[in-house]
């Protein structure tokens, strides 16, 4: 066992009674304010960091912030596909949905996935409730037109992905006044009750929108968005974003991210910010510290 000199361990302990008062302004300043956290399924592969998360979830719950967690999932409807013997398809970040793949969204999301994270919070002390876009009328959406990047005059047949015609969210503040923590899969509903799979990006930053929340976090399996040589950028602009989407620097899952991203600083959400999922505690670390991390998107 390595031996810690006294004058040493003190000086750790100043350190981190240093760290935990430096959290009081953050809590005061987000005392009652919601926030929303895309929580995705690449940042949730790693049992102690799902740990970490659900205590991060409780703890803001627990100082008066209002947490709403949308999960995603990409990679485990991957895994059920291929088990089933399909292969996943993307186009522009979206998944081509058959009514087959459909079914696997369902089961993966409204299930397996959601009943983890509302089981893992619960088991760190909150109350988490598990929610789809059905619940509550809460997610209203439509099929997704999807337009070609070079020639919009060309449309792909993506299935059954939905674009999002409303957000209902009165079940989510209901549940948020009554102390339960909403847990929300992105799977919409049409309006002969048809099933629609959304990018989990697209529902987090709607959502964040729609509750006008304070903060808009994106937890990701990446440090940020990156530029070509693999630098971190650390904040970007939506005429940034265009630039680095045009010469092919953000592409895949990125896309509905970012555009997600600008969608909710450019309607109002106070800050806006793609985050780093593997790094245990990411997120308590960005809201209650004044440390900077991943990338921040400017409203303009
Ligand atoms: N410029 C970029 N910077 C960072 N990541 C990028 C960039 N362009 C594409 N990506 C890809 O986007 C991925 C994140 O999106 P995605 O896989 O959908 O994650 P999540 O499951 O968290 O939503 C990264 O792992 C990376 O492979
Ligand atoms: C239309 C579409 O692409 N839907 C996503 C929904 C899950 C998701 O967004 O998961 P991540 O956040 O882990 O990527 C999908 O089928 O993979």
């Amino acid at each position: 066992m390595t031996h810690i000199p006294h004058d040493l361990s003190h000086v750790q302990s100043r350190d981190k009674a240093e760290i935990l008062a430096q959290a009081l302004p953050y809590i005061r300043q987000f005392h009652g304010k919601t926030m929303v956290i895309k929580y995705g399924g690449n940042a949730m592969t790693d049992p102690a960091l799902q740990q970490a998360f659900a205590e991060d979830v409780v703890m803001l719950k627990l100082v008066g912030i209002n947490p709403v967690v949308v999960h995603g999932g990409g990679p485990q409807i991957e895994g059920l596909l291929k088990r089933l013997g399909k292969q996943g398809q993307f186009i522009q970040g979206m998944r081509v949905t058959d009514a087959e793949t459909m079914e696997v969204v369902e089961w993966v999301l409204g299930g397996e996935v959601q009943q983890d994270i509302v089981g893992m919070i619960n088991r760190a002390g909150g109350k988490a409730v598990g929610l789809t876009g059905r619940d509550g009328g809460l997610i209203k959406a439509k099929k997704l037109k999807l337009l070609d990047q070079q020639d919009p005059a060309l449309e792909h047949d993506i299935g059954q992905v939905g674009d999002i015609v409303s957000i209902d969210p009165s079940v989510v503040k209901s549940l948020e006044d009554a102390g339960f923590i909403p847990v929300v899969s992105p799977i919409g509903f049409g309006e002969d009750g048809e099933s629609y799979n959304i990018n989990a990006d697209v529902v987090a930053a709607r959502l964040a929108t729609v509750l006008r929340a304070e903060k808009l976090l994106l937890l990701t399996n990446i440090r940020g968005v990156l530029d070509k040589a693999g630098e971190l950028l650390t904040n970007l602009s939506a005429v940034e974003v265009d630039a680095l989407i045009a010469d092919g620097t953000i592409s895949g899952g990125m896309i509905p991210k970012i555009a997600g991203a600008l969608e909710a600083a450019h309607s109002g959400c106070n800050s806006v910010h793609i985050i780093d999922g593997r790094v245990p505690h990411a997120m308590l670390l960005e809201i209650l510290s004044e440390e900077a991390y991943g990338t921040m998107i400017r409203s303009h």
